[in-house]
């Protein structure tokens, strides 16, 4: 079974435009676990545009499904994990000034580096998983960090499924089985939406969970928050 998390982070946006609790971030992350959500994920950024720091705080009191806290891992990263110990720490290449994010590690350049870092979050009893472009060295080399998991960054995928559904979803195929195979747990994300999650699900194998956030959050302005996790939901659920 496919797993669904939920990335709140356009939640936060929305409130930070006025500055007030509207929407309250918290309400909807227990609203979203009530609607059916196996899990909450957050990306705070180090200009705090969206998701805060005292945000991950505060929703550590009250997320009672996976935690999944991505990042990249900076000091600060760093000792939020340690403090809040989450279900699972998402780590992503991103620069302070990135836009969203938009490529996997070089897990090859930045090996010993992912290693300590890996090691250290593993010590405070969290899940690892590296954010990795959907390149079989890239899967091979995550395997020699120690991580628990990779996410197969999805932005490509989500792009090619428009013109070649088959050719798009092939390298996260084939990526999926080998990082299964040497031992890794496979998530996915990025641009993941109600066109092309099912496809994705019924031909990668192994996949144990996807974090969904901008398409989600903007289906839910037409949809209603409930039914559009429910809707999700059920992509991930299809044979
Ligand atoms: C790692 C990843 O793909 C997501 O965290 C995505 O980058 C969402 O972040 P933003 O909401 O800041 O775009
Ligand atoms: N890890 C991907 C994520 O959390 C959400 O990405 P997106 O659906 O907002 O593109």
């Amino acid at each position: 079974m496919t797993r669904l998390s939920v990335n709140i982070n356009k939640i936060a946006t929305l409130r930070n435009a006025r500055g007030g609790n509207n929407p309250d971030l918290i309400q909807v992350a227990k609203d979203c676990e009530r609607f059916g959500a196996q899990g909450i994920t957050v990306h705070p950024r180090p200009d705090e545009r969206h998701i805060r720091y005292a945000d991950v705080l505060a929703l550590a009191e009250v997320v009672r499904t996976e935690f999944n806290i991505e990042g990249y891992p900076d000091a600060r990263y760093m000792a939020l994990i340690k403090q809040v110990r989450p279900a699972q720490a998402t780590l992503v290449p991103d620069p302070p000034d990135a836009i969203t994010s938009n490529t996997g590690w070089d897990t090859i350049a930045h090996q010993q580096q992912l290693a300590d870092i890996i090691a250290e979050l593993k010590s405070y009893g969290v899940r690892t998983s590296i954010f990795v472009n959907a390149e079989e060295e890239m899967i091979e080399a995550a395997v020699r960090t120690g991580t628990d998991r990779v996410e197969l960054y999805t932005e490509p995928y989500a792009q090619g499924f428009l013109h070649n559904p088959a050719e798009a979803v092939a390298p996260y195929a084939s990526c999926a089985a080998l990082g299964h195979s040497l031992g890794l747990g496979i998530n996915a994300g990025h641009d993941l939406d109600l066109h092309n999650l099912a496809y994705f699900q019924r031909n990668v194998p192994h996949l144990d969970e996807v974090s969904i956030g901008h398409a989600l959050i903007c289906d839910a302005l037409y949809l209603g928050l409930e039914n559009t996790v429910r809707l999700y939901r059920r992509q991930l659920e299809q044979e």
